[in-house]
C-alpha cells in the first residue's frame, strides 16, 4: 500500500442502518414529525457515523487550530504583515484570541499546530511544533508545496485528530491561522470546483476594490502556472494531493488530513470557514466519504465558501457574516449539533409520554 492509500484508507460507509433507525425513533418522539428540520438530519447523519442509535453525545470537543504561512503574501494579497500568523499563535496559546473566547464558551479545548509558520516559535502550553516548512512558496509562481509537504502535512492533521479521539474528545473541530490564507483557499476552491476565480476570491481580512481585482489574477496566474486552469481537479486522489500542493497552504493540507482522520475515528468533523471548506474540497479529492462525517459549521461571507459547500453537498448550521476563521464559525455550531443528538436520548415517544398521535 502507498503511503497515500495508508492515509485515505480505513473510512467506513455510514451506517445506513442505523440511519434508518435514527429515522424512525425521531418520528416516534412528541413532536411533529420534521419539525425540527434540519437538526433532524443532522441526528440521522450522527447517527451514521457512529453506527449507533441513539448517537453518541458529540462532546466533548477539541479545536485544532492549525498555522501556517504562505508565499503568496509577497504578491500584496492582504494588508496584514506575515508575522501576524506568528503573534496569533503566540495569542491562541495564551488564551487571548476570539476562539480561545468561544471554545470556552461552548466548553471546547483548544489545541495549536504550526504546521508551517515562517518563524521559530517558542513552545508554550497548548502548541504542538509540527512545523514541515518555513511557511510555503509563492503559488502565483509554481507549486506552493512539493508533494512530500503536503502529504506530510496531511499526515500531521491526521495524527492529530486520531490523538484528539484518543484523549476522549468526541467531537472535532477545524481552525486555521495563515496570513493571506484566504488566497490560496480562493486558489483551491477555484481548482476543485472549475469556478472563475472572480466569483470564489474574496476579500479576506478587508482589502479595497483594486486590491481585491489584483488578488483575483494572482489566483488566476497560480491556476495558470500550475496547469489548473482547465475545469475541475479530475478526480481521484493522485490529481486531488497535486493540486492541494500546486495551491494550498500547510494549514489547507493539516486540515484535509485531520478531517480524514475525524472520518477514520468515526466521529464527527464540525468545519469552520472558507479555509476549511477548501481543505474538504481536497480531502473529498482524496477520499470521497470523509465529507459523510462533516457537518458545516456556519456559512462565511468569503464568497467561495459558499461554492465550497454546495460542491460538497453541505448545508451550514449558522449564518452570521462571520469571516474571522480560526474555528470560530465551528465553535458556535458546536452547541446545535450536541442539542440535535440530546433529542435522540431524552425526548420522550407518543408512547412512553402518552401524548396521542395526530388523526389522519
Ligand atoms: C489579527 C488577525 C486575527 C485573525 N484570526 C484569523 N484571521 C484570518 O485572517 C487571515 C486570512 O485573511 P487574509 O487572506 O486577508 O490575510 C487568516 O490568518 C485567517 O485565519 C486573522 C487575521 C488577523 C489580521
Ligand atoms: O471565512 C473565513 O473563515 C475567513 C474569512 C476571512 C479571513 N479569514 C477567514
Amino acid at each position: 500500500m502507498t503511503v497515500l492509500e495508508e492515509m485515505i484508507g480505513g473510512i467506513r460507509p455510514l451506517d445506513q442502518g442505523a440511519m434508518a433507525e435514527a429515522r424512525s425513533h425521531q418520528d416516534r418522539l412528541t413532536k411533529p414529525r420534521g419539525s425540527l428540520g434540519v437538526l433532524e438530519d443532522v441526528a440521522v447523519r450522527l447517527a451514521g457515523m457512529a453506527g449507533a442509535c441513539p448517537p453518541p453525545l458529540p462532546a466533548p470537543a477539541a479545536l485544532a487550530i492549525f498555522a501556517g504561512d504562505h508565499g503568496v503574501h509577497a504578491r500584496g494579497v492582504t494588508p496584514w504583515p506575515q508575522e501576524v500568523t506568528a503573534q496569533m499563535v503566540a495569542n491562541f496559546a495564551a488564551g487571548g484570541a476570539v476562539a480561545n473566547a468561544f471554545a470556552n464558551q461552548v466548553g471546547a479545548s483548544v489545541t495549536v499546530v504550526d504546521v508551517g509558520v515562517a518563524a521559530d516559535l517558542p513552545s508554550a502550553p497548548g502548541l504542538l511544533s509540527r512545523k514541515v516548512a518555513y511557511g510555503t512558496a509563492d503559488l502565483s509562481q509554481g507549486p506552493a508545496m512539493t508533494l512530500e509537504q503536503a502529504a506530510q502535512a496531511l499526515a500531521t492533521g491526521r495524527e492529530i485528530a486520531r490523538d484528539l479521539v484518543a484523549a476522549g474528545h468526541r467531537c472535532l473541530i477545524t481552525g486555521d491561522m495563515g496570513i493571506a490564507n484566504t488566497t490560496a483557499s480562493a486558489a483551491l476552491i477555484a481548482a476543485f470546483t472549475g469556478e472563475d476565480p472572480a466569483r470564489v476570491t474574496g476579500r479576506g481580512t478587508g482589502i479595497d476594490d483594486a486590491t481585491h481585482r489584483h488578488k483575483i489574477d494572482v489566483v488566476r496566474q497560480a491556476l495558470e502556472v500550475n496547469g489548473l486552469g482547465a475545469g475541475a481537479v479530475p478526480e481521484g486522489p493522485e490529481a486531488a494531493l497535486r493540486a492541494l500542493a500546486a495551491v494550498g497552504g500547510l494549514e489547507h493540507a493539516a486540515i484535509a488530513g485531520f478531517i480524514l482522520g475525524g472520518a477514520a475515528a468515526r466521529v464527527p468533523v464540525i468545519l469552520d470557514g472558507v479555509i476549511a471548506g477548501a481543505a474538504a474540497l481536497a480531502a473529498a479529492g482524496l477520499a470521497p466519504r470523509a465529507i459523510d462525517y462533516c457537518l458545516a459549521g456556519h456559512r462565511s461571507a468569503e464568497p467561495g465558501h459558499a461554492t465550497a459547500l454546495a460542491a460538497l453537498g453541505l448545508r451550514p448550521l449558522v449564518d452570521l457574516e462571520l469571516r474571522l476563521g480560526e474555528g470560530t464559525g465551528g465553535l458556535l455550531a458546536h452547541p446545535l449539533v450536541c442539542a440535535a443528538a440530546r433529542v435522540m436520548h431524552e425526548v420522550a415517544t407518543f408512547d412512553s409520554a402518552g401524548v396521542s398521535e395526530k388523526n389522519s
